[in-house]
Formats: C-alpha cells, structure tokens, sequence
C-alpha cells in the first residue's frame, strides 16, 4: 500500500466554495481516520462533488483547508496514495483495456501487479477489449481498476454506480468492498441510503452545502426507519407523549401533535389507549434529513410551539 504515514487520511478544515451567486460548500469539517469506510450521503446539488473536487485538490477553495495524509492534496495524489473514480473523463477511445492499465501503471511511483489489479477490480476477462465498446458497468470496473494501479491507501468515489443497471451495482460494490476489505481506507459519494448501508461503515449526511450528521451507518439505519405519527390533540403535554413507546421527539404545536418515533405500532397503539380524545391519525416514513437531526441531537428537548 502507498501511504504517507499519517492517521487521518482525510481533513477538511472550514471548506467554502461559491459558484457565483450559489453556495456549493458552506462550510465543511470532515475528517477520516484510515481505515474507514465512509459514505457521503446527499441529494442532487448537495455539494458532494465539489467537496469530492477539493478534497483532491481538482478545485480551491474559496476558504478552508484540505490535506491528505497530513499534506496537500496534490502531493498525496502524486505520492500515488490516492485513487479516485469521478464522474467525469473518458477512457482513452480505441485502446484496448490491457494497455490502458499497462500505459497508466507505468506512470505510478509503485504500481501494483495488472492481474492482481484486474482481478480485484472484476476486469480479468476484459484486457482484450476496446474501452470503446464496454458497457456502462464494465467502463466503471475499468476505472476503478485505473484508480487501484498505484496501491492507494485512499480510495475516493464520486457517485461511481450513477447510471448502472442493479446487477452491474451490486458487483461494483462488492469490488470496493474486495478492496476495503484489505485495511484501506474508502469514500464515496451516493444518493442511495442502500449502497452507504451496504457497504460503508460510516455515513455523512451533506445537505445544502453543509454536513447535517455524521454517524454509523447502523444508527443511520435505524434513524432512516422512523416514522412520523401525527394525530389531533387538545391540550397535549410533550412531556408525557415523549414516555410513548419508540417516541425519539415530539413537537407539539397548538393541538397539532407530531412523535418522531423508531417504532410507529408500538406509539400509535399507546396514543390510542391513553389519549381517547385523540384524532386524525396520520403515519408516514420520516425524511432522511429529519432523521438524521433526530440522531444528532439526541439532547434536543421536545419542542413547543
Ligand atoms: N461549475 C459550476 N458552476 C456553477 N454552479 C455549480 C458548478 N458545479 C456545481 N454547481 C452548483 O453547486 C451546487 C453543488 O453542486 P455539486 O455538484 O457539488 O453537488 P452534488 O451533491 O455532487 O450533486 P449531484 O448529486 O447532483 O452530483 C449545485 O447547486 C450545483 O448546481
């Protein structure tokens, strides 16, 4: 493995990036001790690539400070620590797979094997071909088969599986895990809760330019299962609604009663016994961002309004 002995693979200090009057990056501290497996969650236009950018040095910032392994991120890169599969740029058209790898290992300070590379990424048995005539799933193995030619410690991600079939997923997926599996450290950027539950040990929420949470993914799991009860009800007391079974929060404004609850059954049935004069039920899955505010303020008390 190339590494530049350091703990943190990855440190993100006060990142801010505007693209004229938008805010892509508002401010953003992260940071990834080696060895993890760490997803960056968020919906379209969260500014997931453009932290991804930074993060590599491809983009300034307009404020803040990003290192890997201590150092910048360019002298990382060239260190041969960092690997990364992005959104953009194309394979070169017309060569065949096997000399695409070959040409691009001779460029890295210690490349790895081409078969155990080949292997790991799931390409073995497309050296032959043109990268020009490779599906979607096998044109992303190859680049990521690009990425792991210098032995990285730091793989990065940005949003690799977008446009790819279930199947060509699933075996991409279980590459970089192959990959992870070895000690390495991984980020990678998705909109599906599922590939960050699947394959990261740990998932950071980005939304609108900042990170809303950051925990285990097995938090966030049980986060993104909560529902929101809602129901009519005169004169109710948040206190005693926040005892119900599964409640996490409750938000009570005038007679309109919202529990933030793990385990809707369970809170809908006591709702019902103990407060007859209750009405108009309603259940339905909380939004993953509400959720995972819920997670990160656990102390938050039951608001009033
Ligand atoms: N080069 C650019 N010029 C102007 N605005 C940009 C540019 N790149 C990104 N933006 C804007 O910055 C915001 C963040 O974009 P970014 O691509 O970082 O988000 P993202 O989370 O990666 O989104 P997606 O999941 O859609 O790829 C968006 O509002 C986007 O429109």
């Amino acid at each position: 493995m190339t590494e530049l002995k350091h703990p943190d693979a990855v440190s993100l200090r006060g990142i801010r990036k505007r693209y004229g009057a938008v805010t892509a990056v508002a401010g953003v501290d992260l940071t990834i001790g080696s060895g993890e497996v760490v997803a960056l969650l968020g919906p379209n236009g969260a500014g997931k690539s453009t932290t991804v950018d930074i993060m590599l040095g491809l983009r300034a910032p307009d404020a803040g400070r990003a290192e890997l392994f201590g150092t910048r991120p360019r002298a990382a890169l060239d260190a041969g620590s960092v690997g990364a599969v992005l959104q953009t740029g194309e394979l070169i058209p017309g060569a065949r797979v096997g000399e695409l790898l070959t040409a691009i290992a001779a460029l890295q300070p210690h490349p790895l094997p081409i078969g155990q590379v080949a292997a790991t990424a799931g390409v073995a048995d497309l050296l032959t071909r043109r990268t020009d005539r490779l599906s979607g799933g096998q044109t992303q193995r190859v680049r990521f088969a690009l990425a792991l030619l210098g032995d990285p410690s730091l793989l990065v991600l940005d949003e690799p599986t977008a446009g790819l079939d279930v199947a060509a997923r699933r075996d991409f997926w279980t590459s970089v895990r192959g990959f992870a599996a070895a000690g390495r450290t991984v980020l990678f950027s998705t909109h599906y809760l599922e590939e960050a539950d699947e394959t990261a040990d740990r998932i950071v929420l980005i939304d609108q330019g900042r990170v809303v949470a950051d925990g285990s993914t097995t938090a966030i799991r049980a986060m993104a299962a909560a529902r929101n009860v809602r129901c009519t009800l005169p004169g109710a007391d948040p206190v005693a609604l926040a005892d119900l079974p599964g409640a996490a929060s409750v938000e009570v404004h005038g007679d309109a009663v919202l529990v933030r609850t793990t385990d809707s059954d369970a809170t809908l049935r006591a709702l019902v016994a103990g407060y007859p004069q209750a009405r108009d039920f309603e259940v339905a899955a909380a939004a993953l961002t509400d959720a995972f505010l819920a997670l990160t303020r656990p102390d938050a008390p039951a608001e009033v309004a």
